[in-house]
């Protein structure tokens, strides 16, 4: 293969493929995972139930790891966020996290296409107890947040953005019309087993991933940066960025 990133290939093994370095036959990311969840993360019963209803949904194992909802939490916490918007609540695993982050004060608005999730994840958050802080808008999400903006939405402090990838430019417009300075937008899954840098590609979620950055770049207003994370679904990570 002449292309350098045409060598970045999945091994046969299961596993996604990570950097090779002088760690790594002392442990797979799995254990690193389970390591940092068991010490560090506090996933009680509801958020396990949610996380396994992901089965009921229309995409089963999408959402994020323990490590990473309790990441996105500790997010809207340092921003002492009272209003979080998410695009994409599938069974509402990483609402919760978020409905936990901003108390019994706050307000997550979750925005959703698909009826079968709506209905797993609205169960979710009643065995949660965070139901009366959680508005879920079935339907588009470029609709539903047309909406918000249209009604005049009182901004949200931070956005996550974790529905369909080639969106993810106008669901960043759409959070830059709904937040101020100071806001925070985390968009996920943008790494894509390294396909990111792939200049060929004619994957509308990749170039959804590439768009977004390029938009990101050029935006006067935010400052951002991208970590990369591995897991069951294979290689990843996340944009943070900051509304300056
Ligand atoms: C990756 S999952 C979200 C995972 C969730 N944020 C979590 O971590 O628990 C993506 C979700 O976006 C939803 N979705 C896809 N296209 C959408 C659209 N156009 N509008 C709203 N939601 C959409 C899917 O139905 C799915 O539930």
């Amino acid at each position: 293969m002449t292309d350098e990133h045409a060598a970045v290939q999945r091994p046969a093994s299961s596993e996604p493929m990570v950097p090779v370095n002088r760690y790594a036959s002392l442990a797979s990311w799995r254990d690193v995972d389970d390591y940092f969840a068991d010490a560090l993360v506090d996933e009680d019963a509801a958020l396990a139930a949610a996380r396994d209803s992901g089965a009921e949904t229309t995409m089963p194992n999408a959402e994020v790891a323990p490590n990473q909802g309790a990441f996105l939490a500790l997010i809207a916490r340092i921003a002492g966020a009272r209003r979080v918007l998410e695009f994409g609540t599938l069974a509402g695993y990483s609402t919760i996290w978020f409905a936990r982050a901003v108390g019994s004060e706050g307000r997550v608005v979750t925005l959703e296409l698909d009826e079968v999730n709506a209905a797993v994840a609205r169960r979710n958050f009643e065995n949660a107890g965070i139901a009366d802080r959680v508005d879920l808008l079935l339907g588009p999400a470029a609709d539903s947040a047309r909406r918000l903006i249209d009604e005049g939405a009182e901004p949200f402090d931070v956005v996550f953005i974790d529905a369909d990838k080639p969106s993810n430019p106008a669901y960043l417009a759409a959070a830059l019309a709904l937040t101020r300075p100071g806001a925070v937008i985390v968009i996920d899954n943008v790494v894509r087993d390294g396909s990111v840098v792939r200049t060929d590609t004619d994957d509308a979620r990749v170039q959804g991933v590439q768009r977004v950055v390029a938009d990101i770049a050029v935006h006067p207003e935010l400052e951002a940066t991208a970590l990369q994370t591995v897991g069951v679904k294979g290689w990843d990570g996340f944009i943070i960025a900051r509304r300056m």
